[in-house]
């Protein structure tokens, strides 16, 4: 039986309070260490403590906190030109596509999400003008300054690249997974976020990084209906991870968790706001696709790899159904023997 819970703790430096995440998963349990803060961030370097999610409360970070209003936002960079996901429903899809991209002013974004009927949904994420180029924030002028990750929590990873985004509420974004740990802060609004263990990527039909559920698995009604298309997912769905970022809160993601994301509705705005803050482990950094901005590159052997499975599908394919099936199970049997 799958059981999750919380555990909390006063941490002992600062008056950070630490409420570490744990799991029983099918296969092994993943529990963060957690007899103090100082600890988690030294165990870091051996990467044990970097297995599972992890909810930091109370998180200086910076006067972006205090300051991000959107009077604050259009005064500073309203004139700024960005690209916006805009759909009919709350529920993107990147495999469906059932969005549009549209280029406007910081300031007309803003408006339009205050004054957006019922049934328009709006998301913006920071994007480096020059596209290869990761990091983001800073295209953003002195906002940038505005949000500070304490060090404590930065070192020792390289971090990889810091994205704005920014959700009329409501809108959920679909579920994927990133190849960077990340840790993603909650600056103004709340954002549920649920989570899925990486073991459950044979149950979550993902292609690329992206699920061909989209974010359909955070409708209330009709999981009747998504089991019906996608009989494999109910399983992993009972063993999600789920939490509700308030502003000041920052969830650790490790990297190859598949989450998706719902923008909740909070007093006197109709957005929320995060910046997440993509790192990168020492020892993987050589691992990385230079040109990956938002960590949904896959790792560069496994781009290789992807590519050998590619080439390898159409072979099995020309083969009559008997002998395919049984190469297809010694093949996968290969691979599992590799992944245990
Ligand atoms: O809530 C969002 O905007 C998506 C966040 C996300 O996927 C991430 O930080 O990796
Ligand atoms: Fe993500």
């Amino acid at each position: 039986m799958e059981r999750s819970g919380w555990l909390v703790l006063t941490a002992s430096a600062g008056s950070l309070i630490l409420v570490f995440l744990w799991k029983r998963s099918r296969e092994r349990r993943h529990r963060v260490p957690c007899e103090s803060w100082a600890r988690w961030v030294m165990a870091k370097t051996d990467g044990s403590s970097l297995q599972a999610p992890l909810l930091l409360t109370g998180v200086p970070l910076g006067e972006c906190t205090d300051r991000w209003s959107d009077t604050y936002l259009e005064r500073i960079i309203g004139e700024t030109k960005i690209s916006v996901h805009i759909s009919n429903t709350r529920f993107l899809d990147f495999a469906a596509k059932n969005f549009k991209y549209e280029i406007m002013t910081f300031q007309g974004f803003l408006r339009r999400i205050q004054s957006s009927s019922e049934g328009t949904f709006l998301y913006y994420r920071s994007q480096h003008q020059k596209r290869n180029k990761a990091s983001s924030l800073d295209t953003l002028g002195s906002i940038a300054d505005d949000f500070v990750m304490p060090r404590l929590l930065l070192d020792p990873f390289r971090v990889h690249s810091t994205v704005l985004r920014v959700a009329s509420t409501g809108l959920c974004m679909w579920l994927h997974y990133d190849v960077c740990d990340n840790f993603l802060c909650c600056i103004r609004g709340r954002k549920r976020v649920v989570l899925f263990h990486p073991n459950d990527i044979d149950r979550l039909y993902v292609s690329g990084s992206s699920s061909a559920m989209g974010s359909r698995l955070l409708q209330k009604r009709g999981q009747t209906q998504l089991w019906k298309e996608f009989p494999l997912a109910s399983a992993a769905w009972s063993r999600r991870l789920e939490v509700v970022l308030n502003a000041g809160d920052v969830l650790f993601i490790p990297s190859f968790w598949p989450h998706c994301t719902e923008a909740l509705p909070s007093k006197g705005s109709r957005s929320s706001i995060s910046v997440n803050t993509f790192l990168q482990r020492p020892e993987w950094a050589s691992l990385h696709d230079p040109k990956d901005v938002w960590a949904n590159r896959e790792l560069l052997p496994a781009q290789e790899a992807t590519k050998g499975m590619e080439k390898i599908l159409p072979q099995l394919q020309e083969l009559p159904p008997v002998p395919r099936a049984f190469y297809c199970r010694k093949m996968a049997a290969e691979l599992l023997a590799m992944a245990n």
